[in-house]
């Protein structure tokens, strides 16, 4: 549905978007991850063609926002992190306004109204916008996004600025709408982009550096076959049941934790899942498992790490026998991400805080 191909774009010496692809599939919910100054609006003010490209492509369902851009934009539904709202008419009149602004030939009341009932706004459809909290004004940000039944959704970071109700709320209208519509999400949050996307893309310095499901980055990042362990007996004996277990490769003892409880790092052959045989071998000789902790990484861990400093170098720790974290410099991010990134880059509802009485604040 969306393409995005080779696209780059410079402000004088500044590379903003450096030969970025990605495509987004029909239906799908794409979250656009990167810190401050990545190159996330500039790529969504390429997709809506709000600016050009300095090179490359993007098409929308085929057509490319640049030879095309009415048919490319009449399918773009584009909600901006400040929504154009004009405060001083009516939800419903500012809705009528951007009907006729994008011409759209749909029976007008019937579109508007089933618009207004999806994002939940009919209660205050005859309010003057400005006396409406910003949770609802969001919601009017997305139904003008909707106007035109536009099969492509941009949404840039929706839910800033909104208190923990309505942030629950908004994401469960996206996920909604993610049911009819493709969807590119653009945010800072990532707990958000993993509650919601299917898939996640990360751009840092112009350049992306991920594209893969959430699962699959934490999966392909992580060491999982490190385990934290934390096991009831005492160390030496449980040293030498834990180096028995086959396929284990290292066993770190990091001290009593807890009265007569110690923890250690288990790491396993790569592929060999060592938690069964492990359970077998500490029980048989009458001692507990109290706690199994897989290293994986969480989607935080995983943008940190490709985003922090320069895209060519990431940060990986490791803990040494002491306990001690030693952090140490990985050159290759790129080389490291193409082993599973796709990269072609070689070239509130009405109730609750949101009262009931049309969301006045
Ligand atoms: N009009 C412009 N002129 C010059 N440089 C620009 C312009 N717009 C953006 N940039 C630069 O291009 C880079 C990418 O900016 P962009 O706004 O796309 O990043 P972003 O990922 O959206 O960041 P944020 O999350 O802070 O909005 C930044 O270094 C920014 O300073």
């Amino acid at each position: 549905m969306i393409e995005v191909s080779k696209l780059t774009k410079c402000y004088g010496d500044k590379r903003a978007v450096d030969n970025v692809s990605f495509t987004v599939n029909q239906g799908e919910i794409l979250g656009f991850l990167g810190p401050n100054g990545a190159g996330k609006s500039t790529t969504m003010n390429i997709l809506t063609g709000y600016i050009s490209s300095t090179s490359g492509e993007a098409k929308i369902d085929g057509f490319d926002i640049l030879e095309n851009p009415t048919e490319a934009k009449k399918r773009i539904g584009y909600l901006p992190e400040h929504p154009p709202l004009y405060l001083d008419m009516t939800v419903w009149s500012y809705l009528e306004f951007v009907y006729q602004l994008k011409k759209v030939q749909l029976p007008m009341k019937e579109h508007l109204e089933q618009i207004c009932r999806k994002v939940k706004i009919e209660n205050v459809q005859h309010r003057i916008i400005k006396n409406l909290s910003k949770g609802y004004r969001q919601r009017v940000g997305f139904a003008q996004a909707l106007v035109g039944n536009p099969e492509v959704l941009i949404l840039d970071e929706p839910t800033v600025g909104l208190d923990p109700k309505q942030i629950i709320d908004i994401r469960n209208l996206i996920k909604s709408l993610g049911e009819d519509h493709t969807v590119i999400l653009s945010s800072h949050i990532l707990p958000e982009i993993q509650a919601i996307c299917d898939r996640v893309v990360i751009i840092n310095n112009g350049v992306i550096v991920a594209d893969d499901t959430a699962d699959n980055l934490s999966k392909n990042m992580s060491d999982d076959f490190r385990y934290t362990a934390r096991i009831e007996g005492p160390e030496g004996e449980l040293i030498s049941i834990l180096r028995q277990i086959p396929d284990m490769v290292e066993v770190i003892p990091l001290g009593e934790k807890e009265p007569g409880v110690c923890e250690f790092i288990l790491e396993a052959k790569p592929e060999a899942d060592i938690r069964r045989p492990l359970f077998d071998a500490v029980s048989a000789n009458q001692y507990r498992i109290l706690g199994l902790k897989s290293n994986e990484m969480t989607l935080e861990d995983i943008f940190l790490q490709l985003t922090s400093g320069d895209t060519q170098n990431i940060h990986v720790s490791e803990i040494l026998p002491d306990g001690q974290q030693k952090e140490q410099i990985q050159s290759g991010a790129a080389e490291i991400a193409g082993q599973f990134f796709d990269q072609d880059n070689s070239d509130e509802a009405e109730t609750g805080t949101e009262d009931a009485d049309g969301g006045e604040e």
